[in-house]
């Protein structure tokens, strides 16, 4: 059984995670280092050098072949476009879903401008967290609205969400 954590990118997904490894004793892992480790490569050159669809098709691949148990699992935001991972995530576990709101989104990626984000040419932010919310609603077990919560209190409250499942 896994814990895995699903959201916009900067939700909180590897700051919570990694906490929540330590409430249950279980293992940590961050997809995006997992994929930098497989592929020998950095994220954005892996987005450089293959394009977004590449990338998406890396990280669905090692996601659908991610053979692991007792661990919390902080993916990374572009998941969600791979079928045939989100099948296999929520076969090896509990989906969390960290909703939170598109402003908050917009700050917190201010903050983090280095950071990439699978955007297509001409696609903006807004429009990009419209086509992946329905996709998070879809393949998450739980919904957490993470929009008032600092992190130990969105640790509590993920604690508490996963009793009821
Ligand atoms: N509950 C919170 N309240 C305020 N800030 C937070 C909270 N959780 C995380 N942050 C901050 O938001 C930023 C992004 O967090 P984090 O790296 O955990 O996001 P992520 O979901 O793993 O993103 P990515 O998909 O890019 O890996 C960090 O600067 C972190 O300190
Ligand atoms: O949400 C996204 O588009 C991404 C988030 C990061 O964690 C990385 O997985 C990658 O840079 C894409
Ligand atoms: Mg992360």
């Amino acid at each position: 059984m896994n814990i895995i954590l699903i959201g916009m990118p900067t939700a909180g997904k590897s700051t919570v995670g990694v906490i929540l490894a330590k409430v249950y004793g279980y293992d940590f892992i961050d997809s995006d280092v997992v994929i930098q480790n497989q592929e020998n490569r950095l994220l954005k050159e892996i987005i450089e050098q293959e394009g977004i669809d590449g990338f998406i098709a890396i990280e669905n691949r090692i996601h659908a072949s991610l053979n692991v148990d007792h661990s919390i699992i902080a993916t990374g935001g572009s998941v969600v476009y791979g079928d045939e991972a989100m099948r296999h995530l929520r076969n090896i576990g509990t989906v969390v879903y960290l909703k939170l709101s598109f402003e908050t989104i917009q700050q917190r990626l201010e903050d983090t401008k280095q950071r990439g984000v699978v955007l297509r040419e001409k696609q903006s932010l807004i429009q990009l967290y419209q086509e992946r919310c329905p996709l998070y609603e879809m393949y998450s077990d739980i919904i957490i609205d993470a929009e008032n919560y600092d992190v130990k209190e969105l640790v509590d409250e993920i604690v508490m969400q996963l009793k009821t499942v």
